[in-house]
């Protein structure tokens, strides 16, 4: 299935070297060195993009299928560009071909000491596997975590939801964290779908990273206090951060209750 789906891509892509580095429910991602426009790009990472090809998937009618790659392509697309002009860390969007399915994009991150890409998941587990219990609690962490923290309040305060916040989707360079894969993006002001967001996250550390779990979430949360405490919105933005607090407690109390249902 997957060598189909890389023929597809390479149909839409000629001459285009494909490496596949990771293939999810939704898309296949790609390495490419080649940029589509220009053969100096002036970005930060000057050799390596990434190729998010949606492949048409079988069991849907054709028709909705097109209509459906369309639309995420565009969604997704729509969310980058406006994220950059948000000043948020995030992939930069080079290009983008919507009826196929694919955008074209800056890769982030660079590779750990033991051959991984630098998702803060892998990193997490790299220490744990490599260190002892302080290293993986220690500053560096702290200080990792609450830029994440600080990283999902600017995207929150431009309401601006994730939807699928993991470890995995936190991507490491220079000791900074950024965004990425905006399948699940949506626009909200809302409190509840910002807590939502914020409950995903947690879940996911807890079920990825669970003996330091405790830790990483309690700083996460504060980096996310911090930003919107300080971002000088006044009174308005203080009211929005207690609302979003108050249904983090409802949706989390929700979420025990159904494990408790099973
Ligand atoms: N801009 C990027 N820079 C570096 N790595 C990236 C980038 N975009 C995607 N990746 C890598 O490809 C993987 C899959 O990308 P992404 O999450 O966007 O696709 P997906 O199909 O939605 O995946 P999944 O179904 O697993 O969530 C990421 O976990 C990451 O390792």
């Amino acid at each position: 299935m997957t060598d189909l789906i890389v023929l597809q891509a390479k149909s839409y892509l000629p001459h285009i070297p494909l490496t596949v580095i990771s293939q999810g429910a939704e898309a296949i991602v790609f390495e490419t060195s080649v940029h589509p426009y220009c053969s100096k790009p002036s970005l930060r990472n000057q050799s390596k993009f990434i190729i998010k090809y949606r492949p048409p998937k079988p069991y849907r009618h054709p028709k909705i299928d097109a209509s459906l790659t369309k639309s995420r392509t565009i969604g997704e697309a729509k969310f980058m560009a406006l994220l950059a002009r948000n000043g948020i860390p995030s992939p930069s969007l080079i290009a983008a071909d919507f009826p196929h399915g694919i955008i074209w994009m800056e890769q982030l991150g660079g590779k750990l000491p033991n051959g991984e890409p630098s998702s803060l998941k892998n990193w997490l587990w790299y220490l744990e596997r490599t260190n002892n219990a302080s290293e993986c609690v220690s500053e560096q962490v702290e200080n990792i975590c609450r830029q994440v923290g600080i990283l999902i309040a600017h995207l929150h305060m431009s309401d601006m939801v994730h939807g699928d916040l993991t470890t995995s989707n936190i991507i490491l360079e220079d000791g900074k964290p950024y965004l990425i894969d905006f399948g699940l993006s949506s626009y909200s002001s809302m409190a509840e779908d910002k807590a939502v967001d914020l409950y995903v996250m947690e879940r996911a550390v807890l079920s990825t990273h669970s003996v330091y779990a405790e830790k990483y979430n309690f700083w996460i949360l504060e980096g996310y206090l911090e930003a919107q405490r300080s971002s000088g919105d006044g009174k308005r933005s203080r009211n929005a951060l207690v609302d979003t607090l108050r249904k983090l407690d409802d949706v989390r109390l929700r979420g025990r209750k159904r494990s408790m249902l099973g």
